[in-house]
């Protein structure tokens, strides 16, 4: 049997009125980069929550090498786990390098730590500075140094990019990659499916508090109905020519020097080699797939259909 860092097994989550989770089962293999992503109230950050042990599952288990997320043992694991909330807040009045010095004696690591950490994210000039005065994107990477601190095993980022601007959603990425490498194993929140899509090992799609989906981007996309585009730009006066030869099976919009085709995942190959055998008629050819925003609007957004 595989060997998982961490088994949801079976978890439902009620808080009064709301079933903020409902038989959610989740293997996360050690290493993974996993990426979480569902609508507003899905039940993402009340997963992470109960993967880390802060609240109790009304029902169902959480194991974190097949130990339970509680008791002595769990304590001393936690110390292994860094964990980026939804809402990073901290104290306005003390400087970043004061800040990341108070998580680093409440983790136990060692203070001179610190300035690596915050050269890693980028804040080692802004350290001295009261963190009341950061900025939001500031403020979320020093929520990402408290996470770094002490080389963790397994970390929990709830929407770490949010209030990032693209270079920092890219050296985000980047550092996550490198600890990634480190043999670490990521859980990851966002709502920003393009940066996601095709950084993370393993997608898993909530909705209303169940496992809508997981998977690969490539699993997900041969398991949906959504289609792959083929455009195809042809030699002037050819695009009627070329329709008729595709014609058929697949829905096709002719333009004065394209022809667009869609198919389905498993038709894209043939198709492909259909439309090279027609020899110098062709100029060029690009196949766009169903990013992970389409794919989520059908399995994982509030009126998913799968
Ligand atoms: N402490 C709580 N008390 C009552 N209801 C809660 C509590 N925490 C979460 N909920 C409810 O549980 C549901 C799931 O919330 P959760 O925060 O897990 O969703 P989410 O997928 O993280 O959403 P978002 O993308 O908006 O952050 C929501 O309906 C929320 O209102």
């Amino acid at each position: 049997m595989a060997d998982y860092r961490i088994e949801v097994r079976n978890v439902s989550c009620r808080f009064g009125e709301v079933q903020a989770l409902d038989g959610v089962s989740l293997a996360i293999g050690s290493g993974q980069m996993v990426g979480l992503i569902g609508h507003n109230g899905a039940g993402k950050s009340t997963l992470f929550k109960v993967m880390l042990g802060l609240i109790p599952p009304t029902s169902g288990d959480v194991l974190l090498d097949g130990a339970p997320v509680s008791g002595e043992r769990f304590r001393q694991a936690r110390r292994r786990i860094g964990y980026l909330p939804e809402t990073f807040a901290t104290y306005d009045n003390l400087t970043g390098g004061e800040v990341l010095r108070l998580f680093a004696d409440l983790k136990g690591v060692p203070r001179k730590e610190c300035i690596g950490v915050l050269e890693r994210v980028g804040l080692a000039r802004a350290a001295g500075r009261r963190v009341g005065g950061y900025s939001k994107g500031m403020r979320q990477r020093l929520g990402f140094a408290q996470v770094l601190l002490g080389e963790p095993d397994l970390v929990f980022l709830d929407e770490p990019t949010n209030g990032l601007d693209p270079e920092g959603i890219h050296d985000f990425y980047q550092v996550l990659r490198e600890v990634q490498d480190g043999g670490t194993t990521v859980v990851i929140t966002s709502h920003i499916l393009a940066d996601i899509q095709d950084r993370v090992d393993q997608l898993v799609i909530m909705r209303a508090g169940r496992v809508a989906a997981r998977g690969t981007l490539a699993e997900l996309r041969a398991s949906t109905s959504q289609h792959a585009r083929i455009e195809v730009r042809v030699r002037e006066g050819d695009a009627m020519r070329i329709e008729a030869s595709l014609a058929g099976e697949h829905a096709i919009e002719v333009l004065a020097d394209r022809v667009r085709i869609a198919c389905a995942p498993h038709q894209k190959m043939a198709l492909i080699a259909r439309v090279a055998a027609l020899g110098d008629a062709v100029l060029d050819l690009s196949v766009q797939e169903a990013s992970l925003e389409q794919l989520f609007l059908g399995f994982g957004g509030k009126h998913g259909t799968h």
